[in-house]
């Protein structure tokens, strides 16, 4: 259990990369943080970090494809901290690969976790705001490539596009409950994201390490890669009162790479 007023949130995918980074923000901010990961290794790690800084943290194994999975974790958070009041659905996946070789396996995996992850804890956060009666924030991993299809990435974009049409839905849906729904929309982060997309970017260009992601950071307005910090700060927005009045939104936090 928390302190009174204490705001409780839920990260998926948060033992590394901009869920961590996310995870380490909220709880700075004062909110206690479930850290999970389908890694436990990484999430407990994560966890253990906020703690010795002196925040609140616990964390779970999840797989967020796992409807059921997703609905342990919000009991679980909700048993651990007395309530959830804040989801951030951030766990993803990316695959390089054309759309002439994407398999139904490659599809079935892309849309499983960042489709399903992203409708499967929106389901299980909403069912227990609505219970509790205070409203809440859903806020979800979209992407520059849920508004612009990207080469290569084709399938993993159809996948942040839906994200986008999960967010707007579910906004409308949810609205009257208090509940917000909205998205953040990063750009090339460096992250272990980037360096696979990288690498797998280089078997079709030819590009050795760190060349694709140097050829890519060209589009990037502000002219350096984007830190998972850059992202988490953003999401700390979206998660404070501050936001009340924001819902049914995907927001570019990308340097002006894509501008809407
Ligand atoms: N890195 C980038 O440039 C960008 C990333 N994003 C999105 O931001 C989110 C986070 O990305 P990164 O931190 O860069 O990725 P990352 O690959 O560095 O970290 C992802 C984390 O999610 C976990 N994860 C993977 N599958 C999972 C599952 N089925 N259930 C639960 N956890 C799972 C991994 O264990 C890992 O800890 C993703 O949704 C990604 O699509 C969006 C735009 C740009
Ligand atoms: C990983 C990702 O979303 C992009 C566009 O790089």
């Amino acid at each position: 259990m928390t302190a009174a007023g204490t705001r409780v949130a839920v990260v998926t995918g948060a033992g590394r990369g901009i869920g961590a980074a996310i995870a380490r923000r909220l709880a700075g901010d004062g909110l206690a943080v479930m850290v999970s990961d389908i890694d436990p290794s990484t999430a407990q790690e994560v966890a253990q970090e906020i703690t010795d800084a002196g925040g609140q943290a616990a964390s779970t194994a999840t797989d967020v494809a796992d409807r059921d999975a997703c609905s342990a974790l919000v009991a679980a958070t909700r048993e651990r901290f007395g309530s959830i009041d804040v989801m951030v659905a951030n766990a993803g996946i990316a695959q390089v690969k054309t759309l002439r070789e994407v398999t139904p396996e490659d599809l079935q995996r892309m849309l499983g976790v960042n489709v399903g992850g992203v409708l499967w804890c929106l389901q299980a956060a909403s069912e227990a705001m609505i219970e509790q009666g205070r409203g809440g924030k859903i806020i979800n991993a979209a992407s520059i490539a849920g508004h612009q299809g990207f080469d290569h990435l084709g399938h993993y974009s159809a996948s942040k596009f839906a994200v986008r049409a999960l967010t707007q839905a579910a906004a409308k849906e949810l609205a009257g409950h208090q509940i917000t729904v909205n998205a953040y929309c990063p750009g090339i982060v460096g992250t272990t994201m980037w360096d696979e997309i990288d690498q797998g970017l280089g078997g079709y260009l030819g590009t050795g390490k760190g060349e694709a992601l140097a050829q890519y950071s060209q589009l990037i307005a502000l002219g350096r890669v984007q830190t998972p910090e850059d992202v988490a700060s953003f999401v700390s927005y979206l998660a404070s009162r501050d936001a009340d009045y924001m819902t049914g939104q995907a927001v570019m936090i990308d340097g002006g790479i894509v501008m809407v």
